[in-house]
């Protein structure tokens, strides 16, 4: 027995996350060396015959140096011109890192409806999938530009669990700057590191908590469980150490947090709209349509419906609640909620005689619906 773990050993497609904490000064900007570090280890995975997607934060990090701000700021329009400033220079270093290994990297930046909406995903994914034909190296950020407070991951950790099942990756790595998940906040004395999570039951004393204390990072481990869980619920074993772990981690050495695969592999742009999107409203359905969507897995017509809340747009995720109240699928919606109340009960030929072309169609699409 070797020791090491087969799970990153036989890797092939391996996802690599790394947060702002671990590619920054203690001042705050971008540190050359540490990115230098962190691609050398990938470098040495490439070589060893594996494909890796980098997820990189520190984008915004980047930006505050040569914009003179000394922390990173709070409003988000600050923050998307640091990012505007930041993602340039971080590719930079990427690209210019790389190539000391004879690597290409590419700039991939996805927004929330890039991994949730139907078009956009298939986009997103062959566009990644090309990029790994090609032996580039993509290097992913959010698109922090143009993303708004509504549509924001604003951590990188569930853009990367999204990213590892678009790309069917067989390993996802998180790399932060605490060696792995603790039981509880890893400043209070007598805490332990989790070595291994096979199931919700491993989670149950543990105490998650926010970002660390270098204060660059956004989610704390909140999000890299909620990550964690995203990956291993989608068949796909995560690894959760720190940066300077990165070599151990990736030669397979018992490092850090392993979080064991937990689901079978599956559609999971859906697992993400049931895990990580906010429903933007509620369509209450009659218990008939209830029964089809969960049953039969049909797509929810406007027949069954009998009313709907919130102030949704069409392509938002909203939840589908039976008659008992109890939310039973979330979806991407096919039509404002101003349109709705003319919609209810109605047959998709009386929609067409009464609205004309484009109102016949379904209110959520089957491929479009996840059960809760
Ligand atoms: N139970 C826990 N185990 C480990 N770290 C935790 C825990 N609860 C909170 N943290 C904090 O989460 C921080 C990592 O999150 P964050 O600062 O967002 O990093 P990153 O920039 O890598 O995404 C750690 O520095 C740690 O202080
Ligand atoms: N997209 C942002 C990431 C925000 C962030 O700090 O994320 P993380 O360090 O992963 O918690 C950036 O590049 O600055």
């Amino acid at each position: 027995m070797s020791g090491l773990r087969p799970e990153v050993t036989a890797a092939s497609r391996i996802v690599v996350k790394v947060g702002s904490s671990s590619l920054t000064t203690a001042a705050g900007g971008i540190d050359p060396e540490r990115v230098r570090r962190l691609v050398d280890v990938l470098a040495s995975v490439r070589a060893r015959g594996a494909e890796v997607v980098l997820v990189s934060s520190g984008a915004i990090a980047a930006g505050l140096a040569p914009l003179g701000l000394a922390r990173r700021p709070r409003g988000l329009a600050a923050q998307q011109a640091a990012a505007s400033v930041g993602q340039g220079l971080l590719v930079h270093r990427y690209t210019e890192e790389l190539a000391r290994h004879g690597l290409i990297a590419g700039q991939v930046l996805l927004t929330v409806d890039d991994v949730t909406r139907r078009a956009h995903y298939r986009n997103a994914h062959q566009t990644l999938a090309e990029l790994l034909h090609l032996g580039v190296l993509p290097v992913v950020n959010e698109n922090d530009t143009v993303a708004t407070h509504e549509i924001r991951f604003g951590d990188n950790d569930r853009l990367a669990a999204l990213v590892a099942q678009m790309v069917h990756a067989d390993l996802l790595v998180l790399l932060s700057d605490v060696d792995g998940l603790y039981d509880g906040h890893p400043s209070q004395p007598g805490t332990q590191m989790l070595t291994d999570v096979r199931s919700e039951a491993d989670l149950a004393g543990v105490q998650i908590g926010s970002v660390g204390a270098a204060g660059v990072g956004t989610g704390g481990m909140v999000t890299k469980v909620e990550a964690a869980r995203i990956a291993t619920g989608a068949g796909i074993p995560v690894v959760l150490t720190s940066s300077d772990n990165a070599a151990a981690a990736l030669g397979g050495d018992a490092v850090g947090t392993l979080f064991h695969a937990t689901g079978k592999r599956r559609p999971t742009r859906l697992l993400w709209l049931a895990h990580a999107t906010e429903p933007k409203g509620r369509l209450l359905l009659d218990a008939g349509a209830a029964r089809a969507v969960v049953s039969r897995g049909a797509s929810l017509l406007a027949a069954g419906l009998t009313g709907a809340e919130g102030a949704f747009e069409a392509g938002d995720p909203v939840d589908l609640v039976d008659p008992a109240g109890t939310s039973v699928a979330r979806g991407l919606v096919n039509f404002d909620a101003s349109e709705v109340p003319g919609l209810l009960g109605k047959s998709s030929a009386a929609l067409l005689a009464e609205f004309g072309e484009g109102y016949d169609r379904v209110v959520i699409h089957r491929d479009d619906l996840v059960l809760l």
